[in-house]
């Protein structure tokens, strides 16, 4: 029985498959292969397919089965070149449960994967698979010839018994001829496997191949000439990759955009000109740092000339006597000032508070007036003997007025430099004119109005007759500049006597007071209208104050109204 078995299923596969491809086209032929590719624990299905497509083979199945010659009817079906799967399929259908069983035994011998193989009727796994079948099948079909050569009928089976109820001498003859066609048929069916394998493989490489430059056309579409890999031969990870990619398109959009950032400069195109500012600027960058560099080693020249400066013994005895330059309040108090006073330097020490306030200049002690300002000539007031101040801008002219006279406010004075933009007049008693003049260099004004200031100025200190001495403060730290040098040549051609007055001398200290003071006075020498001394004062500290005031007075004595 077992043997029974073995060809029974033998000849499913031999019958089954070659009947699947050959017939392929065909109702029946699908029916042969659905009930013999399900095999074993899907009966139903076969029943019913075979049922279905091949009712006219059925009456002789159930015949068969009738019969109940299992054996026989297999051999049967050998000899004649039929489909056993009919007989099989018959057979489930009458009985579904004990031809599992059955199939179920038969099938435990043969290796899972064979089994496998034939039922999926994939056709495509590896000849591996159909050459060990076939391999089985020969096998079987050499001992069961030798057998019957032999005429051993021990431990055969049914089949040599029932072969040899319908005579031997012919069984034989038919067995071999049936073995015969049976080796023929499997042999054809290795060949049609081979021809499925490969057309079903050739299949499947084309539809590979196929969505392979589907994709690669999609990638072209997308990117153009940056298409990653070529169409002709793609390989499995490049498709994996442009399928990926494919599905994120904007991925890829980024990586070959990089690539096309390229600068390229175009010398028409006048946007290229950046390029050329840069340059430009650059070397501008290297002409300052070199004039930079030139005036660095000039101005450090000056410092060292500065520095070199030896004061006269008259000039160092008058900063110490009264307290020029940069001093420690502690200095003052020494001293015998009060540092509680406004300008403390201003005023006598040791001594008493009337004595304190008392200013020595009789000049002085007169009020402070404002009784004029003019922008221009025409506005100019009568004249009076005047003394001018004059000087850049936020040198303390308004200040030293404010100092001279100790009255705090008449004239205003501000942080920001260009506030006095009119010549202002004020009256200092009945004899005498003090005049506050616009500053020049650096204001918070237009170009023109401080060249508007500077003509002003210059006219005044050239025309006016009643002009008796001109002030020109200088700041103690920066010295004289250009401009100031521009209106003392004015006031040397106009003959206009001008004194040199050193501001804010508490902001550096007492030997550059006077190493500064030196230093002007040696420029000056050869001035002629150039009044000497430089005078020193500070209108914060007060120090200086009273020479000055000294100095004018004695204009204001001189002078006749
Ligand atoms: N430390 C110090 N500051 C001073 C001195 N004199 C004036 N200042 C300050 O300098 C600034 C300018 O003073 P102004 O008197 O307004 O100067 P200005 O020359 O009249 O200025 P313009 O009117 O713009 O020409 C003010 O903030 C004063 O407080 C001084 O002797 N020492
Ligand atoms: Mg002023």
């Amino acid at each position: 029985m077992v043997l029974g078995r073995s060809l029974q299923n033998n000849k499913q596969e031999k019958n089954f498959k070659p009947a699947n491809r050959t017939f392929g086209g065909s109702g029946a032929s699908n029916g042969r292969l659905a009930s013999k590719s399900k095999g074993n624990g899907r009966s139903k299905k076969v029943q019913t397919g075979g049922n279905r497509t091949t009712g006219a083979s059925h009456p002789s199945q159930s015949k068969v089965t009738k019969q109940g010659v299992f054996g026989k009817r297999s051999f049967k079906s050998k000899i004649n070149g039929e489909s056993n799967g009919y007989v099989t399929k018959g057979n489930s259908c009458s009985k579904p449960s004990n031809s599992d069983k059955k199939r179920k035994r038969t099938y435990a011998d043969q290796p899972p994967d064979e089994e496998r193989v034939s039922n999926d009727n994939v056709g495509f796994p590896a000849r591996r698979f159909s050459s060990r079948i076939v391999k089985n099948k020969l096998n079987d079909h050499y001992h069961e010839e030798k057998r019957t050569t032999k005429g051993n009928s021990s431990g055969f089976g049914d089949l040599s018994r029932k072969g040899s109820l319908a005579g031997r001498g012919k069984s034989r003859e038919s067995e071999l001829a049936g073995k015969k066609t049976s080796i023929a048929k499997v042999k054809a069916v290795d060949k049609l496997k081979d021809v499925e394998v490969e057309g079903f493989r050739n299949d499947k490489l084309k539809k590979i191949a196929k969505s392979k430059s589907d994709v690669t056309k999609q990638m072209e579409q997308n990117h153009g000439k940056h298409a990653v890999g070529s169409p002709e031969r793609p390989s499995k990870k490049k498709v994996q990759y442009k399928k990926n990619i494919t599905d994120d398109s904007e991925v890829m959009d980024e990586k070959p955009k990089k690539k096309k950032r390229r600068i390229r400069l175009d010398p028409h195109d006048t946007s290229n000109k950046r390029l050329d500012d840069a340059a430009a600027i650059n070397n501008q960058v290297k002409k300052k740092k070199e004039d930079d560099s030139k005036t660095c080693v000039l101005e450090l020249s000056r410092n060292a000339q500065f520095r070199a400066i030896i004061p006269s013994p008259s000039i160092l005895s008058f900063v110490e006597d009264n307290l020029l330059g940069r001093r420690r309040e502690i200095e003052f108090r020494r001293a015998g000032y009060n540092t509680e006073l406004s300008a403390p330097l201003d005023n006598i020490p040791y001594s008493s508070s009337s004595e304190r306030e008392r200013i020595e200049e009789t000049v002085f002690r007169n009020k402070l007036t404002f009784y004029a300002a003019a922008k221009i000539s025409s506005s100019f007031p009568p004249e009076l003997p005047e003394i001018a101040f004059a000087g850049r801008s936020n040198v303390g002219k308004s200040s030293l007025l404010n100092a001279l006279t100790r009255q705090w406010g008449v004239v205003r004075t501000s942080d920001k430099p260009g506030l006095t933009q009119t010549i202002n007049f004020f009256k200092l008693g009945p004899k005498l004119s003090l005049v506050d003049l616009p500053g020049y260099g650096f204001a918070y004004a237009k170009e023109d109005v401080k060249e508007a200031w500077e003509e002003l100025v210059k006219e005044y200190v050239s025309t006016r007759v009643g002009l008796k001495r001109v002030c020109l403060l200088v700041d103690t730290k920066w010295g004289m500049k250009p401009r100031d040098h521009e209106l003392i040549d004015l006031m040397e051609r106009s003959q206009t006597k001008y004194q040199i007055v050193l501001t804010k001398t508490d902001m550096v200290f007492p030997i550059d007071v006077a190493r500064r003071s030196m230093q002007i006075e040696e420029n000056l020498k050869e001035k002629k209208s150039a009044v000497q001394p430089v005078m020193m004062v500070s209108s914060k500290s007060g120090a200086g104050i009273r020479s000055l005031r000294t100095v004018l007075a004695k204009i204001a004595r001189i002078v006749k109204p």
